[in-house]
Protein backbone atom coordinates (compact mmCIF):
# COMPACT_ATOMS: atom_id res chain seq x y z
CA UNK A 1 0.00 0.00 0.00
CA UNK A 2 1.03 3.32 -0.90
CA UNK A 3 2.33 5.37 2.01
CA UNK A 4 1.24 8.79 2.63
CA UNK A 5 4.46 10.62 2.54
CA UNK A 6 4.76 8.56 -1.13
CA UNK A 7 6.16 11.01 -3.39
CA UNK A 8 6.76 10.35 -7.58
CA UNK A 9 10.23 10.00 -8.99
CA UNK A 10 9.27 13.60 -10.38
CA UNK A 11 9.07 14.21 -6.19
CA UNK A 12 5.83 15.68 -5.99
CA UNK A 13 2.63 13.30 -4.59
CA UNK A 14 0.94 11.07 -6.73
CA UNK A 15 -2.65 13.46 -8.32
CA UNK A 16 -4.85 10.81 -6.29
CA UNK A 17 -3.33 12.13 -2.86
CA UNK A 18 -3.05 16.09 -3.55
CA UNK A 19 -6.62 16.31 -4.13
CA UNK A 20 -8.39 13.68 -1.94
CA UNK A 21 -10.69 15.54 -0.06
CA UNK A 22 -12.15 16.84 -3.67
CA UNK A 23 -14.27 13.89 -4.49
CA UNK A 24 -14.79 13.15 -8.01
CA UNK A 25 -13.74 11.04 -11.36
CA UNK A 26 -15.24 12.77 -14.39
CA UNK A 27 -13.22 14.05 -17.01
CA UNK A 28 -14.10 17.78 -16.57
CA UNK A 29 -13.20 17.47 -13.13
CA UNK A 30 -10.11 15.75 -14.09
CA UNK A 31 -9.35 18.35 -16.76
CA UNK A 32 -9.30 21.37 -14.04
CA UNK A 33 -7.12 19.06 -12.17
CA UNK A 34 -4.53 19.12 -14.75
CA UNK A 35 -4.75 22.74 -14.92
CA UNK A 36 -4.22 22.97 -10.92
CA UNK A 37 -1.13 20.92 -11.42
CA UNK A 38 0.54 22.89 -14.06
CA UNK A 39 -0.62 26.48 -12.00
CA UNK A 40 0.05 25.64 -8.62
CA UNK A 41 4.55 25.31 -8.79
CA UNK A 42 4.49 28.88 -10.07
CA UNK A 43 3.65 32.57 -8.61
CA UNK A 44 0.63 33.31 -11.05
CA UNK A 45 -2.26 34.87 -10.26
CA UNK A 46 -5.07 31.83 -10.63
CA UNK A 47 -8.86 33.14 -11.56
CA UNK A 48 -11.30 29.87 -10.39
CA UNK A 49 -14.10 30.30 -12.02
CA UNK A 50 -17.97 28.50 -11.03
CA UNK A 51 -20.87 28.31 -9.97
CA UNK A 52 -21.59 29.07 -6.20
CA UNK A 53 -20.68 25.40 -4.40
CA UNK A 54 -18.46 24.10 -7.11
CA UNK A 55 -15.81 23.43 -4.68
CA UNK A 56 -13.68 26.91 -5.65
CA UNK A 57 -12.08 27.35 -1.94
CA UNK A 58 -11.53 23.62 -1.78
CA UNK A 59 -9.44 24.15 -5.29
CA UNK A 60 -7.57 27.78 -4.08
CA UNK A 61 -6.37 25.25 -1.15
CA UNK A 62 -5.28 22.74 -2.75
CA UNK A 63 -3.30 25.41 -5.50
CA UNK A 64 -1.82 26.62 -2.05
CA UNK A 65 -1.18 23.07 -0.35
CA UNK A 66 0.58 21.81 -4.00
CA UNK A 67 2.83 25.12 -4.28
CA UNK A 68 6.11 26.23 -2.68
CA UNK A 69 3.96 28.18 -0.73
CA UNK A 70 2.79 25.35 1.37
CA UNK A 71 3.26 25.86 5.04
CA UNK A 72 3.13 29.24 5.10
CA UNK A 73 0.01 31.43 5.28
CA UNK A 74 -3.06 30.90 3.49
CA UNK A 75 -5.64 33.79 4.00
CA UNK A 76 -9.16 33.75 2.89
CA UNK A 77 -11.29 36.89 2.68
CA UNK A 78 -14.99 37.12 0.92
CA UNK A 79 -15.43 40.47 -0.77
CA UNK A 80 -18.88 40.12 -0.96
CA UNK A 81 -19.36 39.75 2.87
CA UNK A 82 -17.26 43.04 4.06
CA UNK A 83 -19.08 45.98 3.80
CA UNK A 84 -17.84 48.28 0.78
CA UNK A 85 -16.28 51.04 3.40
CA UNK A 86 -14.45 48.21 4.98
CA UNK A 87 -12.97 46.45 2.46
CA UNK A 88 -10.21 48.65 1.71
CA UNK A 89 -9.01 48.53 5.41
CA UNK A 90 -9.94 44.41 5.62
CA UNK A 91 -7.32 44.12 2.87
CA UNK A 92 -4.62 46.73 3.34
CA UNK A 93 -5.03 47.33 6.56
CA UNK A 94 -5.22 51.12 8.31
CA UNK A 95 -3.29 53.14 10.99
CA UNK A 96 -4.78 54.31 14.36
CA UNK A 97 -7.33 57.10 13.91
CA UNK A 98 -7.39 57.13 9.91
CA UNK A 99 -10.83 56.95 10.17
CA UNK A 100 -13.71 57.21 12.68
CA UNK A 101 -13.56 54.20 14.72
CA UNK A 102 -10.42 53.06 14.00
CA UNK A 103 -8.85 52.50 17.49
CA UNK A 104 -6.22 51.13 16.82
CA UNK A 105 -3.54 49.88 13.94
CA UNK A 106 -4.61 47.38 11.90
CA UNK A 107 -3.05 44.50 9.52
CA UNK A 108 -4.85 43.77 6.21
CA UNK A 109 -5.00 40.50 4.89
CA UNK A 110 -2.51 41.33 2.39
CA UNK A 111 0.41 41.60 5.03
CA UNK A 112 -1.33 38.68 6.49
CA UNK A 113 -0.63 36.48 3.47
CA UNK A 114 3.05 37.85 2.52
CA UNK A 115 4.55 34.91 1.77
CA UNK A 116 2.05 33.04 1.17
CA UNK A 117 -1.09 32.86 -0.77
CA UNK A 118 -4.31 35.28 -0.29
CA UNK A 119 -7.51 33.89 -1.70
CA UNK A 120 -10.52 36.43 -3.05
CA UNK A 121 -13.49 34.96 -2.88
CA UNK A 122 -15.96 36.66 -5.00
CA UNK A 123 -13.52 38.85 -6.79
CA UNK A 124 -16.37 40.48 -8.47
CA UNK A 125 -18.37 42.06 -5.64
CA UNK A 126 -15.06 44.27 -5.50
CA UNK A 127 -16.06 48.21 -5.50
CA UNK A 128 -14.94 49.96 -9.05
CA UNK A 129 -13.21 52.59 -6.42
CA UNK A 130 -11.25 50.08 -4.75
CA UNK A 131 -10.29 48.22 -8.20
CA UNK A 132 -7.20 50.29 -8.83
CA UNK A 133 -5.43 50.29 -5.63
CA UNK A 134 -5.95 46.05 -6.19
CA UNK A 135 -4.39 46.62 -9.49
CA UNK A 136 -1.75 48.20 -7.92
CA UNK A 137 -0.32 45.79 -5.83
CA UNK A 138 -0.72 42.73 -8.04
CA UNK A 139 1.36 44.29 -10.53
CA UNK A 140 3.91 46.29 -8.03
CA UNK A 141 3.68 43.89 -4.68
CA UNK A 142 3.03 47.65 -2.86
CA UNK A 143 0.37 49.37 -1.33
CA UNK A 144 -0.21 51.69 1.45
CA UNK A 145 -2.16 51.45 4.48
CA UNK A 146 -5.45 53.84 5.11
CA UNK A 147 -4.21 56.77 7.15
CA UNK A 148 -0.33 55.82 6.52
CA UNK A 149 1.91 57.54 2.90
CA UNK A 150 4.33 54.52 4.08
CA UNK A 151 4.63 52.08 1.25
CA UNK A 152 4.45 48.36 2.32
CA UNK A 153 6.22 45.81 0.03
CA UNK A 154 4.38 42.39 0.33
CA UNK A 155 5.00 38.88 -1.33
CA UNK A 156 1.59 37.64 -1.83
CA UNK A 157 0.53 35.13 -4.51
CA UNK A 158 -3.14 35.58 -5.03
CA UNK A 159 -6.10 33.29 -6.00
CA UNK A 160 -9.04 35.10 -6.69
CA UNK A 161 -12.22 33.13 -7.40
CA UNK A 162 -16.06 34.65 -8.82
CA UNK A 163 -19.49 32.66 -9.83
CA UNK A 164 -19.73 36.23 -11.77
CA UNK A 165 -19.40 36.83 -15.37
CA UNK A 166 -16.68 39.13 -15.38
CA UNK A 167 -16.18 39.51 -19.01
CA UNK A 168 -20.17 40.95 -19.33
CA UNK A 169 -19.08 43.48 -16.35
CA UNK A 170 -16.19 44.45 -17.97
CA UNK A 171 -18.91 45.55 -20.81
CA UNK A 172 -20.85 46.81 -18.34
CA UNK A 173 -18.49 48.66 -16.97
CA UNK A 174 -18.37 47.29 -13.56
CA UNK A 175 -14.89 45.81 -13.73
CA UNK A 176 -11.97 47.33 -14.86
CA UNK A 177 -10.43 45.74 -17.96
CA UNK A 178 -6.65 45.84 -16.77
CA UNK A 179 -7.88 44.75 -13.38
CA UNK A 180 -9.90 41.62 -15.46
CA UNK A 181 -6.54 41.09 -17.74
CA UNK A 182 -4.35 41.26 -14.63
CA UNK A 183 -6.52 37.87 -12.63
CA UNK A 184 -7.20 36.23 -15.78
CA UNK A 185 -3.76 35.02 -16.38
CA UNK A 186 -4.93 31.37 -15.35
CA UNK A 187 -8.30 30.59 -15.26
CA UNK A 188 -9.30 27.19 -13.93
CA UNK A 189 -13.14 26.47 -14.38
CA UNK A 190 -14.87 24.35 -12.18
CA UNK A 191 -17.96 22.19 -13.87
CA UNK A 192 -21.48 22.64 -12.57
CA UNK A 193 -22.47 18.94 -10.67
CA UNK A 194 -25.31 18.89 -13.21
CA UNK A 195 -22.56 18.91 -16.11
CA UNK A 196 -20.99 15.70 -14.45
CA UNK A 197 -23.20 13.58 -13.33
CA UNK A 198 -21.00 10.98 -12.99
CA UNK A 199 -19.76 11.90 -9.87
CA UNK A 200 -22.86 12.35 -7.72
CA UNK A 201 -22.79 8.22 -6.80
CA UNK A 202 -19.39 9.11 -5.65
CA UNK A 203 -20.30 12.33 -3.73
CA UNK A 204 -23.07 10.59 -2.19
CA UNK A 205 -21.16 7.58 -1.16
CA UNK A 206 -18.55 10.36 0.53
CA UNK A 207 -20.97 12.43 2.58
CA UNK A 208 -22.72 9.77 3.65
CA UNK A 209 -19.88 8.11 5.02
CA UNK A 210 -18.78 11.76 6.64
CA UNK A 211 -22.07 12.19 8.20
CA UNK A 212 -22.92 8.73 8.99
CA UNK A 213 -20.00 8.49 10.84
CA UNK A 214 -20.47 12.40 12.75
CA UNK A 215 -23.86 11.14 13.65
CA UNK A 216 -23.03 7.66 14.94
CA UNK A 217 -25.05 6.07 12.45
CA UNK A 218 -24.38 2.81 9.84
CA UNK A 219 -25.87 3.88 6.70
CA UNK A 220 -25.86 0.35 4.78
CA UNK A 221 -27.29 1.10 1.81
CA UNK A 222 -28.33 3.86 -0.82
CA UNK A 223 -31.67 2.75 -2.59
CA UNK A 224 -32.17 2.57 -6.42
CA UNK A 225 -35.03 5.16 -6.38
CA UNK A 226 -32.85 7.81 -4.17
CA UNK A 227 -29.76 7.57 -5.99
CA UNK A 228 -31.95 8.14 -9.54
CA UNK A 229 -33.66 11.15 -7.76
CA UNK A 230 -30.51 12.37 -6.99
CA UNK A 231 -28.74 11.74 -10.14
CA UNK A 232 -31.66 13.36 -12.20
CA UNK A 233 -31.74 16.48 -9.81
CA UNK A 234 -30.15 20.07 -11.71
CA UNK A 235 -28.17 20.99 -8.53
CA UNK A 236 -28.27 24.54 -8.87
CA UNK A 237 -26.28 24.97 -5.49
CA UNK A 238 -24.10 22.07 -6.57
CA UNK A 239 -21.61 20.08 -4.22
CA UNK A 240 -22.80 22.12 -1.32
CA UNK A 241 -26.86 21.45 -1.95
CA UNK A 242 -25.47 18.25 -2.64
CA UNK A 243 -23.91 17.88 0.69
CA UNK A 244 -26.98 19.54 2.92
CA UNK A 245 -29.37 17.31 1.64
CA UNK A 246 -27.40 13.99 2.20
CA UNK A 247 -26.46 15.59 5.76
CA UNK A 248 -30.41 15.41 5.92
CA UNK A 249 -31.27 12.56 4.58
CA UNK A 250 -28.74 11.03 6.80
CA UNK A 251 -30.68 12.34 9.62
CA UNK A 252 -34.07 10.93 8.40
CA UNK A 253 -32.64 7.66 7.86
CA UNK A 254 -33.73 5.18 10.47
CA UNK A 255 -33.66 1.62 9.35
CA UNK A 256 -29.84 1.48 7.51
CA UNK A 257 -31.25 3.04 4.10
CA UNK A 258 -30.67 6.67 3.00
CA UNK A 259 -34.26 8.11 1.96
CA UNK A 260 -34.22 10.55 -0.86
CA UNK A 261 -34.06 13.57 0.50
CA UNK A 262 -35.19 16.00 -1.95
CA UNK A 263 -37.95 18.41 -0.92
CA UNK A 264 -41.26 16.89 -3.18
CA UNK A 265 -41.42 20.36 -4.84
CA UNK A 266 -38.42 19.70 -6.49
CA UNK A 267 -39.37 16.72 -7.58
CA UNK A 268 -42.17 18.19 -8.70
CA UNK A 269 -40.85 20.73 -10.84
CA UNK A 270 -38.65 18.56 -12.11
CA UNK A 271 -41.36 16.13 -13.28
CA UNK A 272 -42.68 18.63 -14.59
CA UNK A 273 -39.89 20.01 -16.79
CA UNK A 274 -39.06 16.29 -18.10
CA UNK A 275 -42.90 15.78 -18.52
CA UNK A 276 -42.93 19.07 -20.94
CA UNK A 277 -39.68 18.30 -22.47
CA UNK A 278 -41.20 14.46 -23.22
CA UNK A 279 -44.53 15.65 -24.53
CA UNK A 280 -42.63 18.34 -26.77
CA UNK A 281 -40.52 15.87 -27.80
CA UNK A 282 -43.19 13.29 -28.54
CA UNK A 283 -45.25 16.12 -30.56
CA UNK A 284 -42.30 16.48 -32.89
CA UNK A 285 -41.50 12.96 -33.76
CA UNK A 286 -45.28 12.01 -34.11
CA UNK A 287 -46.10 15.43 -36.61
CA UNK A 288 -43.40 14.27 -38.85
CA UNK A 289 -44.04 10.60 -39.22
CA UNK A 290 -47.47 11.75 -39.58
CA UNK A 291 -46.80 14.30 -42.27
CA UNK A 292 -44.33 11.69 -43.77
CA UNK A 293 -47.17 9.53 -44.20
CA UNK A 294 -49.63 12.02 -45.59
CA UNK A 295 -51.56 11.14 -42.32
CA UNK A 296 -52.32 7.72 -42.65
CA UNK A 297 -52.83 6.10 -39.29
CA UNK A 298 -53.01 2.62 -39.91
CA UNK A 299 -51.82 -0.16 -42.46
CA UNK A 300 -48.67 -1.41 -42.95
CA UNK A 301 -47.12 1.83 -44.50
CA UNK A 302 -49.25 4.08 -41.91
CA UNK A 303 -47.56 6.37 -39.26
CA UNK A 304 -48.64 4.12 -35.98
CA UNK A 305 -46.72 1.11 -37.63
CA UNK A 306 -43.79 3.36 -38.48
CA UNK A 307 -43.55 4.71 -34.76
CA UNK A 308 -43.80 0.94 -33.62
CA UNK A 309 -47.47 1.73 -31.94
CA UNK A 310 -50.98 0.06 -32.27
CA UNK A 311 -53.11 2.95 -34.40
CA UNK A 312 -55.11 3.08 -31.29
CA UNK A 313 -51.98 3.80 -29.10
CA UNK A 314 -51.47 6.48 -31.92
CA UNK A 315 -54.84 8.11 -31.76
CA UNK A 316 -55.16 8.18 -27.97
CA UNK A 317 -51.37 9.92 -28.21
CA UNK A 318 -52.49 12.56 -30.72
CA UNK A 319 -55.67 13.36 -28.69
CA UNK A 320 -53.75 13.93 -25.36
CA UNK A 321 -51.22 15.72 -27.14
CA UNK A 322 -53.87 17.94 -28.90
CA UNK A 323 -52.29 16.97 -32.79
CA UNK A 324 -55.50 17.00 -34.97
CA UNK A 325 -54.16 17.36 -39.22
CA UNK A 326 -54.84 21.08 -40.11
CA UNK A 327 -57.20 20.60 -42.37
CA UNK A 328 -59.74 22.72 -45.10
CA UNK A 329 -62.95 22.02 -45.24
CA UNK A 330 -62.63 20.40 -48.61
CA UNK A 331 -59.79 17.88 -47.04
CA UNK A 332 -62.15 16.73 -44.23
CA UNK A 333 -64.29 13.70 -46.08
CA UNK A 334 -61.02 12.17 -47.30
CA UNK A 335 -59.39 12.17 -43.70
CA UNK A 336 -62.38 10.26 -42.63
CA UNK A 337 -62.06 7.88 -45.08
CA UNK A 338 -58.83 7.19 -44.74
CA UNK A 339 -58.93 6.61 -40.52
CA UNK A 340 -62.36 4.51 -41.33
CA UNK A 341 -60.20 2.87 -43.86
CA UNK A 342 -57.11 1.98 -41.43
N1 LIG B 1 -15.46 17.81 -5.21
C1 LIG B 1 -15.81 17.96 -3.93
N2 LIG B 1 -15.65 16.93 -3.07
C2 LIG B 1 -16.04 17.03 -1.78
N3 LIG B 1 -16.57 18.14 -1.25
C3 LIG B 1 -16.75 19.20 -2.05
C4 LIG B 1 -16.36 19.17 -3.42
N4 LIG B 1 -16.65 20.37 -3.97
C5 LIG B 1 -17.18 21.11 -3.00
N5 LIG B 1 -17.24 20.42 -1.84
C6 LIG B 1 -17.80 20.90 -0.57
O1 LIG B 1 -18.92 21.72 -0.91
C7 LIG B 1 -18.93 22.89 -0.12
C8 LIG B 1 -18.85 24.11 -1.01
O2 LIG B 1 -17.55 24.16 -1.59
P1 LIG B 1 -16.77 25.53 -1.75
O3 LIG B 1 -17.00 26.45 -0.58
O4 LIG B 1 -15.35 25.21 -2.09
O5 LIG B 1 -17.56 26.10 -3.02
P2 LIG B 1 -17.43 27.52 -3.70
O6 LIG B 1 -17.47 27.27 -5.17
O7 LIG B 1 -16.24 28.25 -3.14
O8 LIG B 1 -18.78 28.21 -3.24
P3 LIG B 1 -19.13 29.80 -3.21
O9 LIG B 1 -18.97 30.31 -4.63
O10 LIG B 1 -20.56 29.82 -2.78
O11 LIG B 1 -18.17 30.42 -2.26
C9 LIG B 1 -17.78 22.79 0.85
O12 LIG B 1 -18.26 22.24 2.07
C10 LIG B 1 -16.83 21.81 0.18
O13 LIG B 1 -16.06 21.10 1.12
Amino acid sequence: MESDNEVRSNGQRPVERRFEQIIGKSPALESAFADVEQVAPTDSTVLILGETGTGKELIARAIHNISPRCGRPFVKLNCAAIPFDLLESELFGHEKGAFTGAIAQKIGRFDMANTGTLFLDEIGDIPLALQPKLLRVLQEQEFERLGSCRTHRVDVRLVAATHRNLIEMVKRAEFRSDLYYRLNVFPVTLPALRERKEDIPLLVAHFVKVFGQRMGKRILNVPQSTMDALTEYSWPGNIRELQNLVERAVIRSNDGLLPNPLPQSANYQHNQFTQGVFADSQREVILKMLDTCGWILGGSRGAASRLGLKRTTLIAKMKKLGISRPLSESDRPQLTEQQESD
